[in-house]
């Protein structure tokens, strides 16, 4: 996890007066200036937010002025019909695309407009499908691949005199977290396997593998379940939970209605490029809204 993420939990405790007598006494009601601090310092407890996001392609508008924020440690999902704009949505709060117009915040900072690369620096990325060249690499040097900006520090500090060793350190702790992570998927036993010979459950837990790798806060989930058995179905939802009780933040897309709904704490709806309703699955279920835009939906 983040140092964002731990620091988060521990101020809300000061500010909530939940957390040990240790954290409430650091607090001094008659000093302004500390309580102060301790408000500014406390995230709002919604790490990501979307704010009248537009995407034209073209003629097209295939997102219309959505807005929506996901709450911190919440596995929130984004459903609606085919050609709704949520693949768009995410591609706009990843950076892939630009928005046409809107703004995306992680916490305070706005990151709209920046590169996938950078978002991702700040703790924000989306699962991808491993790409065709990617096949032809072992899943161990899928994982090797995925950190980019540790990468990067690595080849610059590897040009700096006296530096070769930190290099080697870095290299071994990037190899020691990916052997980590696939254990936690429990896919170690694929390392040397190449991704190409992966069915298609097994390149999904490697999918999400790279992604946890960059240690982010927020992960966007763009149909991970799709064409995975039951069993691994099983394991790959436990271990989005298990995640999230560790305070990570997850958006998912997923046309399996059952798994949203018995998943998710929050149901994001749009329809043609509009958020139809966001409210808990209870409530989606029974919103004629959203029952007419399915009904009237190939979906
Ligand atoms: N790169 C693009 N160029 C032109 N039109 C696009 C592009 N990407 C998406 N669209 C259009 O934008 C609309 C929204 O598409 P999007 O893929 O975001 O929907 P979706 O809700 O993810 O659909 P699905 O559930 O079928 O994946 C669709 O009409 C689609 O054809």
């Amino acid at each position: 996890m983040s140092d964002t993420a731990d620091s988060t939990t521990d101020t809300r405790n000061v500010i909530e007066g939940e957390g040990g007598p240790e954290n409430v006494d650091e607090i001094d009601p008659d000093d302004e200036s500390d309580v102060e601090r301790a408000a500014r310092e406390t995230p709002p407890g919604r790490p990501l937010r979307v704010k009248n996001l537009r995407k034209e392609f073209g003629g097209l508008t295939a997102v219309d002025d959505a807005s929506f924020d996901v709450e911190a440690g919440s596995l929130t999902g984004l459903i609606g019909p085919n050609g709704a704009g949520k693949s768009t949505t995410f591609n706009c709060i990843t950076g892939v695309h630009q928005p046409t117009s809107g703004s995306v915040h992680l916490h305070d900072e706005e990151i709209t407009g920046l590169r996938p690369y950078q978002i991702a620096d700040r703790g924000l990325v989306r699962t991808f499908q491993i790409a065709r060249e990617l096949e032809e690499m072992t899943v161990l040097e899928n994982m090797m691949l995925a950190p980019r900006a540790q990468r990067g520090e690595s080849l610059w500090r590897s040009v700096l005199p006296g530096a070769r060793g930190g290099v080697r350190d870095q290299e071994r702790e990037l190899r020691e977290r990916a052997w980590e992570t696939l254990e936690f998927f429990e896919i170690d036993h694929l390392a040397e396997e190449y991704a190409g010979n992966l069915s298609g459950g097994q390149r999904k837990l490697l999918e999400m593998a790279r992604a946890l790798l960059t240690d982010p806060e927020v992960v966007l989930l763009d149909e991970p379940l799709a064409g995975v058995n039951p069993t691994l179905e099983e394991k790959l939802l436990d271990r989005i939970h298990d995640l999230r009780e560790e305070g990570y933040t997850f958006l998912l897309v997923e046309h399996d209605m059952d798994v949203i709904m018995e998943n998710c704490e929050r149901v994001i709806v749009m329809h043609r490029g509009r958020v139809l309703a966001d409210d808990a699955p209870a409530a989606i279920r029974e919103n004629e809204q959203v029952i007419d835009a399915y009904l009237g939906a190939n979906v």
